[in-house]
Parts: C-alpha cells; sequence; structure tokens
C-alpha cells in the first residue's frame, strides 16, 4: 500500500501542499486530477522522494522512501519526458538506470519490449518524438517491476494507438495488483479506466473517492471534476 498523510510541502518558501492524506491499496489504479499549478507534480515528486516534505508521512509497504534498500525495485517513476540525455539512445539510457538501480541489464529488453521501442532502441533520444519519449519513461518506471508505480501525465504527447496500448497496460499492471498513482488531465482515459479519483484543489485534497461514487450525481465525470473544484478561478499557491 502507497500510504500519505498529513503531508505538507513547501517549495521556494511557499506553501504548495497542505495537509493531503490519501492512500492506493493493491491492484488501485488512482487518478490525481487538478488545475495546472495546484501541486499534482509536487505530490508526486515528494512520493518519489525528489522533494522532502515539510511535515506528514508518506509510507511505501510501510517504509518511507529514504529507508528503501533498493528504491528502483519498490517504486517505479515516470516523472517527465526530459530524463533522459538527448544524445543517448534509449537502449543506453535504460541500461545505465539499470545498472544504477542494481538491476540486472537483462531487463532493458524486456521493458523496451513492454514500451514497443526495441526497433528504435538504438536510435539517440534526441531524435524521439514526444510519444517516444513517453513510452521511454514509462519503460523506465517499469525497469525494477516495481509494485508501486507514479506515472506524471503519461497520455500527452502519445497517438491514438499509443493511448489504447498505454490503457490495456495501466489496467494489466492494476490486474497484477500493482498500485498506480498517474496524474493526467484527460478525463476520457480517467473515465474508462480510474478505480479511484484523488482532486487536489490548491494544494489541499477536494475530493478521493472511487470514480462511480464521485461521479454520483452528476452529467460525467468533466461536471463531476469541475463541481469538485469549485468553478473558480485559480489561487495558485497557498498563501
Ligand atoms: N521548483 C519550483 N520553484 C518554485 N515554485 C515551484 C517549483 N515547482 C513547483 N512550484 C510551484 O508549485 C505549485 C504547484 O506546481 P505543480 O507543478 O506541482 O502543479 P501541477 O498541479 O502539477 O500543475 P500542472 O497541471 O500544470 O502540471 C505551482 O504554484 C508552482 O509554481
Amino acid at each position: 500500500m502507497l500510504d500519505i498523510s498529513g503531508l505538507s510541502v513547501r517549495v521556494g518558501g511557499q506553501a504548495v501542499l497542505d495537509g493531503v492524506t490519501t492512500r492506493v491499496d493493491d491492484g488501485e489504479l488512482v487518478y490525481l486530477l487538478g488545475r495546472n499549478g495546484t501541486g499534482k507534480t509536487t505530490l508526486l515528486r515528494t512520493i518519489c522522494g525528489v522533494i522532502p516534505p515539510a511535515s506528514g508521512r508518506i509510507l511505501i509497504d510501510g517504509k518511507r522512501f529514504t529507508e528503501l534498500d533498493s528504491p528502483s525495485t519498490v517504486i517505479g517513476m515516470h516523472l517527465g519526458t526530459d530524463d533522459a540525455h538527448p544524445g543517448h539512445s534509449a537502449r543506453r539510457h535504460l541500461t545505465w538506470l539499470a545498472r544504477a538501480g542494481g538491476i540486472p541489464t537483462g531487463r532493458v529488453a524486456e521493458v523496451l519490449d513492454l514500451v514497443g521501442l526495441t526497433d528504435v532502441a538504438g536510435r539517440r533520444v534526441v531524435d524521439y518524438s514526444l510519444g517516444m519519449r513517453q513510452r521511454l519513461g514509462i519503460a523506465a518506471a517499469l525497469l525494477g517491476d516495481a509494485r508501486t508505480l507514479i506515472l506524471d501525465e503519461p497520455v500527452n504527447g502519445l497517438d491514438i494507438d499509443g493511448i489504447r496500448w498505454l490503457r490495456g497496460l495501466l489496467q494489466d499492471l492494476a490486474g497484477d495488483g500493482r498500485r498506480l498513482l498517474i496524474a493526467s488531465h484527460h478525463l476520457d482515459e480517467v473515465a474508462r479506466t480510474a478505480d479511484r479519483v484523488v482532486v487536489l484543489d490548491s494544494g489541499r485534497i477536494a475530493a478521493d473517492a472511487p470514480l462511480t461514487e464521485f461521479v454520483g450525481g452528476h452529467a460525467d465525470l468533466e461536471e463531476a471534476y469541475l463541481a469538485a473544484v469549485g468553478g473558480h478561478t485559480p489561487a495558485g499557491v497557498i498563501a
């Protein structure tokens, strides 16, 4: 289980997350929604140990990130499409990540295959399209075969086939009992696959409910989302 409790985060002297409490259970596909600048990426980066929390607690299988012996085999992360050195090939990037994470390099070919990049694995990342870089980021997240997966807007840039492929992959991963927390603005995908949605608004949890319960009496997911964020102009960071 991924368990987040009373999490507050300050970035550049300003409060970005305030008292965030939620969890992702085994086999759950949870989408993190919210307006631009409301703290989704900050939450995902804090879960992945990139940003230290000001207060609160994040437990992954009962341990804090800093207590994990082999983080890449416990939590897989895709936090952006520009993580790879542009002059390196996908294969070289993943091999480096595998070595750094203590993962057998034989796994590289497996994840390249899983994301459909085998045929272009020798090409430099600078020549990759956004969709290909998304696939590479997803491959990196899958490298350690971790049971907790954190993905920041993985749908962006994927073509229609790619979106369909990713949908199936995410459902398979959740079906295997993995827990997934995914930030997204793509409500079509959320409506198709989410078990639960968590909505952030100005750094606080505005809603956290199973998809069917969240949509509830609203016409559709979009209406439910807009009701959850109050339909107001975003206030930016917390005062
Ligand atoms: N390195 C930083 N320095 C200063 N402020 C930052 C930094 N990173 C994020 N912030 C601020 O934190 C707030 C939350 O940003 P964050 O990227 O987490 O939002 P988000 O919900 O992921 O947005 P989006 O949907 O646009 O990706 C914003 O006000 C942003 O300006």
